[in-house]
């Protein structure tokens, strides 16, 4: 791709803004370029599916976007080659990638949209008053979102590195292990108590740091074989000051946020203790998040 491909393609994403379609004229305009010279372009977009097309215009397609993400990346010297797909989650797919100082690490694009906006609600506390979000706008706030939490949690609690967030892509740390739900502890050689425990106290410092992860499971836990664990996959944290003058703001009272609080941590709590429970631990939920919340 060249150069000029790149404009294009940036002034589609631009015009988005304004435009489900992006019109020729609109395109003539902002590039400056002539006609002839557009539609070569365009059709080279189009060969990589980098654009969709209607009667109507053009506008960046999921792959465009992902392109345009990691060229910024590949531009500012970042990312010097990327690997293997690590794992596809509902939200966005994760991708190997090597930095340029030689060091592995992860990139994981946020997809909003692209399947079902099933768990939409959860983003609402923040998208709420943002009318006609297209799922470009979703996709790039849950990554600004999620490299936010993770850089207010890093290195103080057990989560990936934070390394660059552009667009919709976030780059981490990689981690070594599998998730949780397909370890077999038994088959670890740790004591499976104490990780409970150290997974209660990273909760614990968490929300110390004024968050609740929301999506807590053994999904989200990555083991490796000597029983070390690191939490991930932070969009639907909930943050627990913005919630709190949120709902002073629609002139609740003080009282109220607490319920959604004790809510979203006791759920996150009880998807612990239904996993432990097949191997012992069986621990009270208001003893945890009694012990979770108290100074
Ligand atoms: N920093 C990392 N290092 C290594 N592997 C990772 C890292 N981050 C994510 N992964 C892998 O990619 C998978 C998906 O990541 P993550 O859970 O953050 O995304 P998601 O799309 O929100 O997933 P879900 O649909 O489960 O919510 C993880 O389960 C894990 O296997
Ligand atoms: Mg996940
Ligand atoms: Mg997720």
């Amino acid at each position: 791709m060249k150069e000029e491909d790149w404009r294009v393609l940036k002034i589609i994403e631009i015009s988005m803004r304004y435009y489900e379609w992006v019109p020729m004229p609109e395109i003539i305009k902002k590039t400056k370029l002539d006609k002839k010279e557009i539609l070569y372009r365009l059709k080279i977009l189009d060969k990589f599916k980098l654009i969709n097309r209607s009667s109507y215009g053009y506008r960046l397609s999921h792959r465009g976007y992902d392109a345009l993400a990691l060229n910024a990346f590949v531009k500012k010297g970042i990312i010097t080659a990327i690997g293997g797909k690590l794992g596809v989650g509902k939200e966005g797919d994760v991708y190997n990638i090597l930095l340029s100082n030689n060091r592995e690490a992860v990139l994981k694009f946020h997809n909003l949209g692209r399947t079902c906006f099933t768990r939409g609600k959860r983003y609402r506390s923040y998208l709420a008053d943002k009318r006609h979000i297209s799922w470009l706008y979703a996709s790039r706030l849950t990554a600004e979102k999620e490299f936010e939490v993770l850089t207010d949690l890093f290195p103080i609690v057990k989560v990936p590195e934070p390394i660059e967030q552009n667009r919709h892509a976030i780059i981490m740390g990689k981690l070594k292990g599998d998730e949780l739900k397909r370890v077999d502890l038994k088959q670890l050689d740790i004591d499976i108590n104490k990780l409970f425990w150290g997974i209660i106290n990273e909760v614990k410092k968490m929300y110390e740091l004024g968050y609740i992860h929301g999506d807590l499971s053994e999904f989200n836990i990555l083991i490796d074989e000597d029983g070390n664990f690191t939490i991930i996959d932070f969009p639907q944290a909930i943050k627990i000051k913005e919630d709190k003058d949120e709902k002073l703001k629609l002139n609740k009272l003080p009282g109220e946020f607490k319920v959604d609080i004790e809510f979203y941590l006791k759920r996150d709590l009880e998807n612990l203790l239904r996993y432990f429970k097949k191997y012992g631990i069986n621990e009270n939920l208001d003893a945890i998040y009694k012990y979770i919340v108290e100074k």
